[in-house]
């Protein structure tokens, strides 16, 4: 394999919104495969309460296993620490020894980039797909990044993906609220949501 594409997430619960923009990445790019990374310990969310990783791992599963392009790995709930994009990309290319990662990330997440651990180093190590999301302004990048070198910049591709106004932290809050999830992720998450009720408390 020559490429690969990485989608790191938080995936409490994964939804159609990371799914379209996977597979208009994956199709776009023409990539043989997008590995979905659940983060054990995601660096922005400390303060933040998550779902176990074992719970996301098995959402994230569910919600790819129709998509023979699509695949889970469970590298970063096997690290200790906070799962840090840069170590993950090193690790890949040490196990795939791919000659060109992809790393896919909606607009609000590469809008912090640069408060990302390492982040110029990173910024050269791979191609960020920074897709749009409603609610964010991709525009704004150039300005955040300008102080860049020009080697860097290149290595961030924005890409526009069919709008999907839906959000982990929404779903979450439907659960808890009773009210319904239906069509907003698939259907097999949302059957172990029901069943494990993780959401509930
Ligand atoms: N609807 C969406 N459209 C485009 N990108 C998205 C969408 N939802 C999530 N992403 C991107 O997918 C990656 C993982 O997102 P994450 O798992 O944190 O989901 P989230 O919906 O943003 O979660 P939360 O609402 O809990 O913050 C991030 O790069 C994020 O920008
Ligand atoms: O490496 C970092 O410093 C870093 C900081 C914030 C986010 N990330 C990664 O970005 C991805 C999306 O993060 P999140 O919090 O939006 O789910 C996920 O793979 C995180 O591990 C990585």
């Amino acid at each position: 394999m020559q490429e690969i594409c990485l989608m790191g997430g938080t995936f409490d619960p994964i939804h159609y919104g990371h799914l379209v923009v996977a597979e208009e990445v994956r199709q776009q790019f023409a990539l043989p495969k997008v590995l979905f990374i659940p983060a054990a310990r995601p660096p922005h969310k400390t303060g933040k309460i998550i779902s176990e990783p074992e719970h996301r791992v098995q959402m994230t599963k569910l919600a790819t296993a129709s998509n023979p392009y699509f695949d889970v790995s469970t590298l970063e709930v096997e690290r200790q620490g906070l799962s840090y994009t840069v170590d993950t990309v090193k690790e890949i290319k040490n196990i795939y020894g791919v000659k060109r990662i992809y790393f896919i990330t909606g607009a609000d997440a590469v809008l912090e980039i640069l408060s990302w651990k390492e982040a110029e180093q990173l910024l050269g190590m791979c191609t960020f797909i920074a897709a749009t999301r409603p609610g964010y302004d991709l525009h704004q990048l150039a300005d955040i990044l300008k102080l860049l070198p020009k080697e860097v910049l290149k290595n961030i591709v924005p890409l526009e993906v069919p709008a999907l106004s839906i959000s982990s932290s929404d779903i979450r809050k439907r659960v808890r609220e009773n009210k319904s999830i239906k069509y907003l992720l698939p259907e097999s998450v949302e059957e172990y949501i029901v069943r494990t009720k993780i959401y509930q408390t």
